[in-house]
């Protein structure tokens, strides 16, 4: 693994199996993925504890998204293992899946439902008792301030509107463990307070939260823990202070991932005072 701290904290705060031998929520071991010449992910190791608020960052093109793709079972890794609290996701597919609710990165809904009618669908796949669907979908729609579009078609819905209905998708079966990718993106402020509302309370009373996300503010003040990835590979991970090492997140991060600013005459062509007409 990578050249900053390392998480290797203990499992027990929230225990699953018992004080002492609980399972990971999440764990990857020396996940690979190749597309084509391209190493998107890079033996990426990786151990998110219980009952944790857990972030995944790194710039764009890091491996963000094929690393929780393949963590949830829709993406086979060329290498390794992922399981989730104990259960390895492409051995053991159904009782992984079962414990997970999943945001993936441009998830594809069935948009011809209103957005009641693909909570009912979502939970009855999941399994939930029809006479908590209506409850919890209901209660759901309230919390991500959908009510009033409970009957609007999905298809009809804005970008963040379709994000709220997608996390609202991953918990409506009360899963053990979920997995976010860029649940806050295209999402607005007060929805996304009621988004932070929502994960905090629900980590509190034991689940995981794992999210990946590009704004450093929002998981310096959400997360207890987290990842740095770039080209595949984890740089940095453990605890916001262990991560930070006495610098902003930001700051941290730039330093990790390499931040060089452009010279000088980059895109000089882009001032005003250097245009020629
Ligand atoms: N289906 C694919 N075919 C080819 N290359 C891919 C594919 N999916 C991802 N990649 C490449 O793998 C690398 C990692 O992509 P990934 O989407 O996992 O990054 P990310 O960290 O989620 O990025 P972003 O923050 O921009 O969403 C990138 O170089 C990307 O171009």
């Amino acid at each position: 693994m990578g050249r900053a701290t390392v998480f290797t904290g203990t499992m027990s705060e929230f225990p699953v199996n018992g004080p002492g031998d609980s399972p990971a929520a999440l764990e990857l071991t020396g996940l690979v993925k190749r597309f084509g010449t391209k190493v998107a992910v890079d033996n990426l190791q990786l151990r998110v504890r219980p009952g944790c608020l857990f972030g995944l960052v790194g710039p764009n093109g890091a491996g963000k998204t094929t690393t929780l793709s393949m963590a949830t079972g829709l993406l086979r890794p060329d290498a390794g293992r992922a399981a989730i609290l104990g259960h390895d996701v492409w051995q053991d597919p159904a009782r992984a899946k079962a414990l997970i609710g999943v945001l993936p990165d441009g998830m594809r809904l069935f948009d011809r439902l209103s957005g009641a009618e693909l909570l009912r669908y979502v939970g009855l796949l999941r399994r939930v008792p029809e006479r908590d669907i209506a409850t919890r979908s209901t209660e759901l729609l309230a919390a991500l301030g959908l009510s009033d579009d409970a009957n609007t078609l999905v298809v009809e819905y804005s970008a963040g509107m379709t994000k709220k209905i997608g996390l609202a998708c991953a918990l409506i079966h009360a899963p053990r463990l979920v997995i976010l990718d860029e649940p806050f993106e295209a999402v607005d402020p007060v929805s996304g307070e009621h988004i932070r509302t929502i994960l905090r309370g629900y980590v509190a009373s034991g689940g995981t939260v794992v999210l990946s996300s590009h704004v450093m503010e929002l998981v310096e003040s959400l997360c207890d823990e987290l990842a740095v990835v770039a080209q595949g590979r984890v740089l940095a991970a453990g605890t916001l202070d262990q991560v930070r090492a006495g610098s902003s997140l930001q700051q941290r991060f730039l330093d990790l991932v390499g931040y060089t600013a452009a010279g000088e005459g980059a895109l000089a062509w882009l001032r005003s005072s250097s245009s020629s007409s």
